[in-house]
């Protein structure tokens, strides 16, 4: 399966995914094709480049709306044959049109154990609660932000004294397991986005 990645940043999550499809010893279902940025001069366009990987850079500043914006990620997504969609640190909202578009075929990962500690700030929510486990959860991208129907999820050790960088750290690599992991699920036909919302497993893959 062609995979496309949008991206707004490190990209390291966008690395676990490019070493993991081009990793000849797993034989994966997936073949990143293109990795986009609504962010000029980020790092994960390097990393992309490295890897032979087509890259654009799509600022959502150069669009009146959200709406054109997403089209033309739409556009350049489809231009490019991709058929499943990763968001790997990809930080714009996207429009409820171009969600639907993706349904079921469209992955995030997000830094908590969803549902809890949803939003932008996940790692600062959980410090304040006080919560002993925190982890990441890769989730199929639906309308209302951090909550279609999770696919994988890992889990981390929260420490007295942890900040937002320790355990930001920490939660990464766990995000480079479970997001790869959940890309073959998804690439390989393992596992679908059922017509109730719910997750699919499929025995027979
Ligand atoms: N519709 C839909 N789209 C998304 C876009 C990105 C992410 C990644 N996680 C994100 C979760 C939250 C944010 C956020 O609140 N950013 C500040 C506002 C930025 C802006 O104005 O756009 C961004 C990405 C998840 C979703 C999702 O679950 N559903
Ligand atoms: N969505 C969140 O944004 C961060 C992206 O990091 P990177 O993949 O760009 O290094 C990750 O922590 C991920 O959970």
């Amino acid at each position: 399966k062609k995979v496309g990645v949008l991206i707004s940043g490190s990209g390291t999550n966008l690395q676990a995914l490019i070493d993991h499809s081009q990793d000849l010893r797993k034989q994966s279902a997936a073949e990143i094709v293109l990795v986009i940025s609504n962010k000029p001069g980020v790092q994960g366009l390097q990393r992309a480049e490295k890897a032979g990987i087509a890259t654009k850079v799509i600022n959502h500043k150069d669009f009146a709306s959200r709406e054109d914006f997403d089209d033309a990620i739409h556009t350049a997504l489809t231009e490019a044959q991709v058929e499943l969609v990763c968001l790997a640190g990809f930080m714009r909202i996207l429009t409820g049109g171009f969600v639907k578009k993706w349904n079921g075929r469209m992955l995030n990962v997000h830094p908590s154990l969803l549902p809890s500690f949803k939003g932008a700030n996940a790692h600062k929510l959980v410090l304040e609660a006080g919560v002993p486990l925190s982890g990441c959860s890769v989730h199929f991208v639906a309308e209302e932000v951090d909550a279609g129907a999770i696919l994988v999820q890992e889990c981390v050790r929260v420490y007295p004294g942890d900040t937002e960088d320790s355990l930001s750290e920490r939660v990464k690599a766990m995000e480079h397991r479970a997001f790869p992991q959940a890309m073959e699920l998804l690439a390989a036909g393992k596992a679908s986005l059922g017509e109730n919302g719910k997750i699919v497993w499929h025995s027979n893959s």
